[in-house]
């Protein structure tokens, strides 16, 4: 369970996160959303320890989270962070590596979600070669391939087109179902609504509401234009 107490940041007089509070829990698929300049991306750099909060605590299964806790979370950033030079198989192998997998495990790991997200066949590809979409799947791969136990993706769905959107559901959707606590963000209230069991609300740093997802565009619309 990922719990963010009383999250505050500001960076010179902006104030980024206002108090900002959040629990995760294991096997959750938690969409997060609210306006531009809400909070989210500075949330997940702080929860994945990218960032220092000026206060607040982040804990993991009831403790604060340890380096070693926060490298065990997969992360999708909002601003990709691939090699495009490197081949997309040689990168995830890489990734493996930094995550202390031996090298056949690692093959193996890559090898594993390259063929979840569909690009086996592309697995020797340059990066830069690929698609725009494929490169967010290589992206999602590399999210995945340390088997992580916390999953946090900041806009996964932006810039796919709806057979991504369907892979990336249903990846997201298995890796909660095995247990795995996940937190995405989104600007597409639909899809979150047909996709989640939770929804948590940003707006001015702070979450203004967590739960039920149902009749998510109506109630996002009251409480981000109050
Ligand atoms: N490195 C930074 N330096 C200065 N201001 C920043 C920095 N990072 C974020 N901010 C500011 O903090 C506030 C929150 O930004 P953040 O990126 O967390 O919002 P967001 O909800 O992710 O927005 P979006 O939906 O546009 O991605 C904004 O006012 C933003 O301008």
């Amino acid at each position: 369970m990922l719990e963010l107490r009383e999250l505050r940041k500001a960076f010179g007089d902006r104030v980024a996160l206002d108090g900002l509070s959040l629990t995760l829990e294991a096997g959750q698929l938690l969409g997060f959303v609210g306006a531009n300049g809400a909070g989210k991306t500075t949330t997940m750099r702080i929860a994945l320890g990218v960032l220092e909060p000026d206060a607040g605590d982040v804990l993991w299964d009831g403790r604060p989270a340890t380096p070693a806790d926060r490298a065990s979370f997969g992360y999708l950033p909002e601003e990709r962070g691939l090699y495009t030079r490197m081949r997309a198989r040689a990168q995830l192998v890489h990734f493996a590596r930094l995550h202390g997998r031996d090298a056949a495990t690692a093959a193996d790991a890559a090898d594993a979600v390259l063929d979840r997200v569909g690009l086996a066949d592309r697995a020797d590809d340059r990066v830069e070669d690929l698609s725009l979409g494929n490169q967010q799947r290589v992206q999602l791969a590399a999210a995945l391939v340390h088997d992580p136990a916390c999953l946090i993706l900041d806009e996964p769905f932006s810039g796919l087109d709806p057979v991504g959107v369907d892979l990336m559901s249903e990846v997201l959707r298995e890796r909660a179902e095995a247990g795995v606590p996940v937190l995405f963000s989104s600007h597409q209230l639909e899809l979150v609504e047909k996709l989640c069991d939770a929804v948590a609300i940003v707006s001015g740093g702070q979450v203004v509401t967590i739960g039920e997802v149902a009749g998510l565009p109506a109630r996002y619309r009251e409480l981000v234009r109050a």
